[in-house]
């Protein structure tokens, strides 16, 4: 067996204590696979005092970066503290001395991934990111290798393990949306700051890095259509069922004549469809390739060992790639510079859920303005509710974004129209 290969976490909060924990748990595992031990060296973290709630030689923790970047056995950095400032400083300054980094960070990549690949070329080291997608999904290393002949057409998934955790929660159990969301974050899945998550930021930036790689054409977190799921009621997810559908955030990308297609939105799914049954934390992702036809990836998409899992995988394939002195990873495949299809231009079928007056002529008057705009309906739902108000819920043909937006328009300029309460796109039919 070759000497150890030395490595150094920048974070031990979630994901860092599961890269921990596979470490040194599965030692043995991985040394006989690596073809050395691969040993943590060094931990950096904001405070040293803090009880990790895992068996841990305190002299390993340190606050200062420093310690780390000049250490010359340290051979792989991981880092897993997310956030941009310091993270990047931190890996840029890792690749220039020729350390390889193994990230976790979907902010980091998404916004700066052209110049890390390019700083990792420079100094031959590697640069490796499975657990920022999909946690512990094979996801990044499939599209980059397995897939590699293929010429992909679409991608479709669930990509955000907090949002399908609540909505799964919320439609299963009744939850409530503050509850959903606590309890995810209790259970280590949310982000630092889980406005990313609920508002499909974090969806938008791991689909930026998909599809970046399934389309070998640069797409950053600016060219993706995003909405998240704070505006979903208890009311949108009983009519859903009503309609046999379920409600997911879905991240979608499609490579379209008119330019690539990339949006992050809540969608209602049929309840056949097979993201209806990805349920809780799991992701699932569905890529079609011109060669290899449907694909589907599924597995637990946050938390602390499945994340860790992805990471620890990572940070042997580069302990490998020092060992043989080889530089091994795949960089930058972005040789191409596609046009993004502007969101107006998509199509989609749409449920649209309006308050209005009850009184004869409304639905009339709204059945117009669709027309008049070209959105057909392929169902109406009509409820009574208190006093003279009442409730329609309506499901659209399939229709450009545009002339929806324009119908939807003039539908809020009808005077029997209190408000548009939903909009929601339908897909997978
Ligand atoms: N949680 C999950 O399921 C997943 C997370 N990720 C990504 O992994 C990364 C880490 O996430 P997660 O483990 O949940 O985050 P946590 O907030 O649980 O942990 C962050 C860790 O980084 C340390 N840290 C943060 N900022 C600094 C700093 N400036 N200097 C030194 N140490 C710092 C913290 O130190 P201290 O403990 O002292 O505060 C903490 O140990 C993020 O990029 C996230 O997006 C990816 C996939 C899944
Ligand atoms: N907050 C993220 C963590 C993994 O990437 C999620 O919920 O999916
Ligand atoms: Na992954």
């Amino acid at each position: 067996m070759q000497q150890t290969v030395r490595v150094a976490l920048l974070g031990l909060g979630t994901v860092g204590r599961g890269v921990y924990r596979i470490l040194t748990g599965n030692a043995e595992n991985i040394a006989h696979k690596v073809g050395a031990p691969v040993e943590i060296s060094r931990i950096l973290v904001r405070d040293l005092t803090r009880d990790r709630g895992i068996p841990l030689d305190p002299a390993l923790l340190t606050d200062n970066y420093q310690d780390i970047l000049d250490d010359p056995e340290i051979a792989i950095v991981v880092e897993v503290m997310g956030g941009i400032h310091p993270a990047l400083d931190y890996v840029m300054a890792a690749l220039k001395r020729g350390k390889s980094v193994v990230t976790a960070n979907k902010d980091m990549i998404a916004l700066h991934g052209k110049e890390l690949f390019a700083a990792a070329a420079a100094s031959g080291a590697g640069l490796l990111f499975e657990g920022s997608v999909a946690g512990g999904i094979p996801i990044i290393r499939p599209l980059k290798q397995c897939l590699a002949a293929n010429r992909i057409q679409e991608i479709m998934g669930i990509i955000n393990g907090t949002t399908n955790y609540m909505l799964s929660k919320m439609t299963q159990e009744g939850v409530d949306f503050d509850r959903a969301l606590r309890e995810a974050q209790a259970r280590g899945y949310a982000e630092a700051d889980p406005t990313a998550d609920v508002e499909g930021l974090d969806a938008a930036r791991k689909l930026a890095i998909l599809a970046s790689i399934a389309f070998n054409s640069r797409i950053t977190l600016n060219d993706v259509y995003v909405e998240g799921i704070s505006k979903i009621t208890a009311r949108d997810i009983a009519y859903a069922r009503e309609l046999n559908y379920v409600i997911k955030l879905l991240a979608i990308a499609k490579e379209t004549p008119g330019g690539i297609e990339v949006r992050v939105h809540p969608t209602m799914i049929s309840q056949d469809h097979p993201l209806a049954s990805v349920n809780d934390v799991f992701n699932a992702i569905f890529v079609r390739g011109d060669a290899v036809g449907d694909t589907m990836f599924y597995g637990r998409g946050a938390g602390e060992l499945p994340t860790g899992s992805a990471v620890a995988a990572d940070i042997m394939d580069a302990a490998r790639h020092i060992l043989h002195k080889v530089p091994g990873f795949i960089g930058c495949t972005c040789y191409e510079e596609k046009p993004i299809k502007p969101m107006a231009m998509t199509e989609s079928k749409f449920y649209i859920r309006l308050m209005v007056a009850d009184r004869p002529g409304v639905l009339a008057a709204i059945a117009y303005a669709f027309g008049d705009k070209e959105v057909s309906l392929a169902s109406v739902i009509q409820k009574h509710t208190d006093g003279d108000r009442a409730e329609i819920v309506m499901v659209t043909h399939r229709v450009r974004e545009q002339n929806l937006q324009d119908a939807l328009r003039l539908v809020e300029c009808l005077s029997s129209v209190d408000r548009i309460a939903s909009c929601i796109r339908v897909e997978g039919e």
